[in-house]
C-alpha cells in the first residue's frame, strides 16, 4: 500500500501554515505503519494528477492566486478525471476558491475559477478573520470542527454542492448563512486554515480512509494517540462557545 499525496502550489498558496495538512496527512499514514510519499507540484510542473490519491490546495492572496487560476485552467480536464477516479481533494481558502466558477476580488478583478464546484465568490471590503468552530458530519457523526479564517472573499453554494459544515462560532463561507465549505463527492473546499487537518485528527483520519478507499483498501485506521489534540479542541470550545 502505497498513498500518493500531491501538494499543490506550496510555493504560490501557503498560508498560516497550510503545508502543516500535508505534514498531518503523511505522519498519519506513517504512524499506521503505511507508506505515504508527497510531490510538490506547481506552474510548469505537468504530472498526471489523477494517479494521486490525495490533492491538498492551500489558501493564497489575491495575486498569488491570479497567477494560479491562469496555470489551474490547463490542469481542469486532468483534475475531472482525477475526481471522477476518487481522488480526494482537500483545498482551503484560496484554493478552495479557485475550484469554484470565479473569485471576484474585492478590488473588482474577476479571476476565473475552474468550476470543478459549484460556487462562486465575490469579495466584501470587509474581512471575515477569527477563529472558527463549526460541526460536521463524518460518517453519520457530528463531529467539532476548530480552525481559522482570514478572507474577503464571500461564497455561496450553488444547487450541486453541500455545505461541509455548519458554523457554530465564526463567519464561514459568507457570513449569511452559516454554512462553511462545500464537500461535492471527494473534494473538500474550506476557509478553515489552522492548519485544519492538525487540529483536527478525526477529519484527517476521514480523508485517508476516503483515499484508500478509492483503492479498494477499506483498511481499518489504528487509534492513534490524540490527547492533545482533543484537549486543544475542548479549550477553544469552551472558550469561543460556551463562555459566550
Ligand atoms: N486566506 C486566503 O486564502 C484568502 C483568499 C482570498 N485572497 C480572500 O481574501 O478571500
Amino acid at each position: 500500500m502505497h498513498l500518493k499525496i500531491a501538494h499543490l502550489y506550496p510555493d504560490l498558496l501557503d498560508l498560516y501554515s497550510d503545508r502543516g495538512n500535508v505534514i498531518i496527512l503523511q505522519k498519519r499514514v506513517e504512524w499506521r505503519g503505511l507508506r505515504a510519499t508527497v510531490d510538490e507540484i506547481t506552474v510548469g510542473h505537468e504530472p498526471d494528477l489523477s494517479e494521486y490519491d490525495i490533492l491538498v490546495l492551500g489558501g493564497g492572496m489575491d495575486r498569488e492566486q491570479g497567477i494560479v487560476a491562469e496555470d489551474l485552467q490547463k490542469r481542469r480536464e486532468n483534475l475531472q478525471q482525477a475526481v471522477e477516479k476518487g481522488t480526494v481533494i482537500l483545498a482551503i481558502c484560496g484554493g478552495y476558491q479557485l475550484l469554484g466558477n470565479y473569485f471576484e476580488t474585492a478590488g473588482g478583478q474577476r479571476i476565473p475559477g475552474i468550476g470543478l464546484l459549484d460556487i462562486e465568490t465575490v469579495g466584501a471590503k470587509v474581512r471575515m478573520v477569527g477563529n472558527v468552530v463549526a460541526e460536521m458530519e463524518i460518517e453519520g457523526v457530528k463531529t467539532n470542527i476548530i480552525g481559522y479564517e482570514n478572507h474577503s472573499g464571500k461564497t455561496y453554494l450553488g444547487k450541486n454542492v453541500q455545505p461541509m459544515m455548519k458554523v457554530i462560532k465564526g463567519y464561514g463561507n459568507s457570513g449569511e448563512d452559516k454554512f462553511e465549505g462545500v464537500r461535492q463527492g471527494s473534494v473538500f473546499g474550506t476557509y478553515l486554515h489552522g492548519p485544519l487537518l492538525a487540529k483536527n485528527p478525526t477529519l484527517a483520519d476521514y480523508l485517508i480512509t476516503l483515499a484508500l478507499r478509492r483503492k479498494d483498501l477499506s483498511v481499518r485506521l489504528d487509534q492513534l494517540e490524540d490527547g492533545l489534540e482533543a484537549r486543544t479542541q475542548q479549550k477553544l470550545y469552551k472558550r469561543l462557545v460556551e463562555s459566550r
